[in-house]
């Protein structure tokens, strides 16, 4: 069966306020995006990776591969308006009708690669593997006139990548109008009506969204070293 990987990384990157994009911030010897795309290759070599830019970086990200002699391959495709257009037009390049792929945050650079294989593993028997992980801290339920409730956190998970899929899974799925609450790809099978299964994911398996995540990447590829 054929190996598929979607890695979006068509956002803009409001919150890190950074002028390079954030998935090309260098972390350790190479931009993030690079660390991501390397997971995925280790997992499984012959896996055909499709990664999805922002149309206006694209020539930047080839500039950044002839660089740092980046050789994992890819097929690159253009980014939309939000998430869910970035992994719809990375599932258009996908010709294939049957198969396995996993969405994936091109700025999730430690994704363990274990995780992925498991997470095909899942996929391949159950339908989809959805990456979560239980919640450290205590969360409270707030209220509009600024009350709160405390919450039992063991009901609840925080949600990762990859989210790997069976190609007609997703491919139904997407087939839907886009949705303020389609924050990820589990929330749009869902909407289709599928059943999702869960995997356990790893709090390494951060998302590089604000300032100081860059700090924790930095040391964490510190203390790997
Ligand atoms: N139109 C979009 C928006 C997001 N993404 C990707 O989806 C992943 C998760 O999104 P997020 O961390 O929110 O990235 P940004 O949208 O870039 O950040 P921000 O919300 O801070 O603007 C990122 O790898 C991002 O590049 C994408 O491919 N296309
Ligand atoms: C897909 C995701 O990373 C799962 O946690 C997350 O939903 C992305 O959300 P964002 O608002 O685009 O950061």
């Amino acid at each position: 069966m054929s190996l598929y990987a979607i890695i979006v990384a068509g956002g803009t990157g409001s919150r890190m306020q950074s002028e390079v994009p954030k998935q090309f911030i260098p972390v350790g010897r190479l931009p993030v995006l690079m660390h991501t795309l390397t997971r995925f290759y280790q997992a499984f070599p012959s896996i055909q990776i499709i990664l999805v830019l922002p149309e206006k970086d694209i020539s930047t990200w080839n500039t950044l591969c002839k660089q740092y002699t980046f050789t994992v391959p890819h097929l690159q495709v253009p980014g939309g308006e939000t998430r869910f257009h970035s992994v719809k037009n990375g599932l258009q390049a996908i010709t294939a009708t049957d198969g396995l792929v996993a969405i994936h945050d091109g700025v999730r650079p430690f994704v363990p690669v274990a995780t992925i294989k498991h997470s095909f593993d899942v996929a391949r028997e159950k339908g989809c593997a959805i990456t979560v992980i239980p919640l450290k801290d205590s969360i409270r339920k707030v209220s509009v006139d600024g009350t709160s409730q405390t919450v039992d956190r063991t009901h609840f998970r925080l949600v990762q990548t990859p989210q790997t899929f069976q190609l007609p899974v997703i491919r139904q799925s997407f087939l839907q109008a886009v949705h303020t609450h389609f924050t990820d790809d589990a929330s749009v099978a869902e909407a289709a009506g599928f059943q999702l299964s869960l995997i356990d994911g790893s709090y390494e398996n951060i998302k590089i969204t604000t300032p100081e995540d860059l700090l924790w990447a930095e040391a964490f590829l510190k203390k790997k070293a």
